[in-house]
């Protein structure tokens, strides 16, 4: 098998995209027609709530295969229904996966490093159970959180390394208060210049023949200064660059994000597609996901080419 990096590569070529959707569905936000159509009043409210959480989301990912690279699974969103939840994300996968899609665990999963080793087995790699090694999901990369250090990290690594999957690490991010702490100056740099750095030296034994890191790092939409930095850093990584649009980053900034190539990111869209319907004068939700996310697709390859 090619390594994640590799893989990403020719799905990008071949979809001529590098847009991710984000799947951060609410059932609250699901429209109405469609709740009406699928709630079956002889079921359990659990099971009405799987059997509609799958459904639209399997819809989503139909509507917009044909114009992203992935989908990426906010953890978040399944967590909140508990195992139920975790239930419909491991269906989607799965679903996404079939259809050859680059599939991404958003979790920013960290701790130390026994502890990280059971998040990296779950979501990369396998779980040894009575002797044997069990594969639960099939994503094919992860976010992490750099706070731990190197032997946090490591897990991971070695499990990417393992079983050619990706990684993309917390380096800064979209949110307003993301300032706080990866700003702070330490001996002249800014903290997430320093993690950049580390994610550099994670990353630099495993590269595709392409010659692109399996070890990334997420880099906001909304912190254009920072992406020009951290490009600098890492001239060979991919960075996932998720807040363009509901968040304030602009697609004429990826510019800044990318390397020498015009290549080496990935770009999340989330609430823009799943929830689309909501802006758009097509009442078929499917549509309204397929329209935006071409429209997103066209207006990044405009940006970055
Ligand atoms: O810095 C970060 C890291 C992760 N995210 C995640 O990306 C999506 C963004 O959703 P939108 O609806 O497109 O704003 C969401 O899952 C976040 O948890 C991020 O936004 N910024």
């Amino acid at each position: 098998m090619l390594n994640f990096s590799d893989r990403l590569i020719d799905a990008i070529k071949k979809k001529n995209s590098v847009l991710v959707a984000g799947i951060d569905t609410t059932i609250e936000n699901i429209p109405d027609y469609f709740i009406k159509k699928f709630y079956d009043n002889e079921r359990s409210e659990i099971d009405n709530l799987k059997t509609i959480l799958f459904e639209y989301n399997r819809r989503i990912i139909d509507a917009v295969e044909e114009n992203v690279v992935g989908i990426k699974f906010q953890a978040a969103f399944f967590e909140q229904y508990s195992y139920h939840g975790f239930e419909v994300l491991h269906k989607l996968c799965e679903y996404a996966k079939n259809k050859k899609l680059v599939v991404i665990f958003d979790g920013k999963r960290n701790d130390i490093s026994s502890s990280a080793k059971g998040y990296s087995n779950a979501y990369l790699g396998e779980t040894p159970v009575f002797g044997k090694k069990m594969r639960f999901f099939e994503f094919d990369a992860i976010t992490t959180n750099p706070y731990l250090g190197q032997d946090g990290i490591k897990p991971f690594v070695e499990d990417c390394e393992r079983f050619k999957k990706g990684l993309f690490v917390l380096v800064k991010t979209s949110n307003p208060s993301s300032a706080d702490i990866q700003d702070v100056v330490v001996e002249d740099k800014k903290l997430y210049e320093i993690v950049a750095e580390k994610v550099f030296e994670w990353g630099k034994n495993c590269r595709g023949k392409e010659g692109y890191s399996d070890i990334g790092a997420v880099v906001g939409a909304t912190q254009p200064e920072a992406g020009k930095r951290i490009r600098h850093i890492l001239p060979n990584s991919f960075l996932l660059v998720p807040g363009i649009g509901v968040q304030g980053g602009k697609v004429e900034d990826l510019k800044y994000f990318v390397d020498s190539n015009n290549m080496g990111i990935i770009v999340n869209s989330s609430r823009d597609i799943i929830y689309a319907y909501k802006n758009y004068v097509h009442s078929d939700f499917e549509k309204s996901s397929y329209l935006v996310s071409k429209s997103i697709k066209e207006s990044i390859n405009a940006a970055i080419s």
